[in-house]
């Protein structure tokens, strides 16, 4: 019987390292993009997310590791990659002089079969300002052209830095948008972001990163679950038997009374659990005048791991 073909992954970076003289600003990462995906390196500042996404773009050689992308190498194998993959730079990338409509004209002159630049215009609300020279537009206003110069070659891969940072809330829900549709159609899409809400909408796998390597990956569920347990907290009558409950729930749950009347369920909350804690309450007459169930977010998952805020 013949192996099934595996698919080839849209990046491997594998134990790289990468140095400014003595900071080490990617230090042994590994990191896996499944084609077809969007993953979104998050981690605080300095944690060596644009190293690796310039190094995975061919704008730095690896110090020791190797890099791969659509299985080629990006720098010798520069000229290949160039039509496949769209890159978006976390500052500029355009010349000064430069106007939206002729930037992304002449980019997809360069492309065998690119967006129609009229469309991506206006899809990305850029019409006022796609005669306007570069250096005049806000930064908000040159973000969006970066990202409609990554995605016109309709590229297969889009690296995507920050995408959003800098940008109102109606022009980061409609990237937003647009990254789904990205998705939707087949491209695969790295970005980098410090909005832990935006990994969660948009990712289906989520690197944190932190100190120059990969320290958590996963769903964004996968990642806030694998944390530390989740809680119930209530309110009751003080002095309630909290032995007693305790043996009713399941053996790694704990519970305390953190303060007269106020108390701390923690650990694996699920419906069973709840209905377990109703009935103990039902049975020793405990009336809870408030239950508040907890959930572990990605960002406090974030802060668990990395010990840091994300700005
Ligand atoms: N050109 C450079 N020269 C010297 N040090 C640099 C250079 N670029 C980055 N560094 C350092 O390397 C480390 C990683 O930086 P990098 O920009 O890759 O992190 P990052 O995760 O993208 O950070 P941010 O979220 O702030 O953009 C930091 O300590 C940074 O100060």
């Amino acid at each position: 019987m013949s192996e099934p073909v595996r698919e080839v992954p849209a990046v491997e970076v594998r134990d790289l390292v990468m140095k400014y003289g003595s900071v080490t600003a990617v230090n042994g990462l590994n990191l896996t993009v499944e084609p077809g995906t969007v993953t979104a390196i998050l981690g605080p500042n300095g944690a060596g997310k644009t190293t690796t996404i310039e190094t995975c773009e061919g704008f730095r050689r690896p110090q020791s590791g190797s890099v791969r992308v659509l299985g080629l190498d990006p720098i010798a194998d520069a000229h290949q990659l160039r039509p496949r993959v769209g890159v978006m730079l976390q500052s500029g990338g355009a010349w000064s002089g430069s106007r939206a409509y002729e930037m992304l004209r002449h980019i997809a002159s360069l492309h065998a079969h690119p967006l129609d630049v009229d469309l991506l215009i206006e899809r990305l609300g850029m019409q006022s300002y796609g005669r306007t020279p570069y250096r005049r537009l806000s930064g908000g206003q040159q973000q969006r052209l970066s990202l409609a110069m990554a995605i016109v070659g309709r590229p297969e891969l889009v690296f995507l830095d920050e995408p959003t940072a800098g940008l109102d809330p109606q022009a980061r829900r409609s990237t937003w948008e647009l990254i789904s549709e990205l998705r939707s159609s087949g491209v695969t899409v790295v970005l980098t972001t410090h909005f832990m809400d935006e990994a969660e909408a948009l990712a289906d796998v989520v690197h944190i990163v932190d100190e120059g390597q990969v320290i958590a990956s996963g769903t964004p569920q996968e990642l806030a679950a694998s944390g530390a347990q989740n809680t119930v907290r209530f309110t009751a009558r003080p002095g309630i038997d909290v032995e007693s409950l305790m043996l009713a729930l399941p053996d790694d749950v704990k519970v305390d009374e953190v303060s007269p009347g106020s108390y701390v369920i923690a650990g694996h909350v699920d419906p069973a659990l709840l209905a377990t804690f109703t009935a103990w309450c039902a049975t020793h007459g405990v009336l809870t005048e408030s239950v508040l169930v907890e959930r572990q977010t990605l960002e406090d998952r974030f802060l668990e791991l990395t010990g840091k805020a994300l700005r």
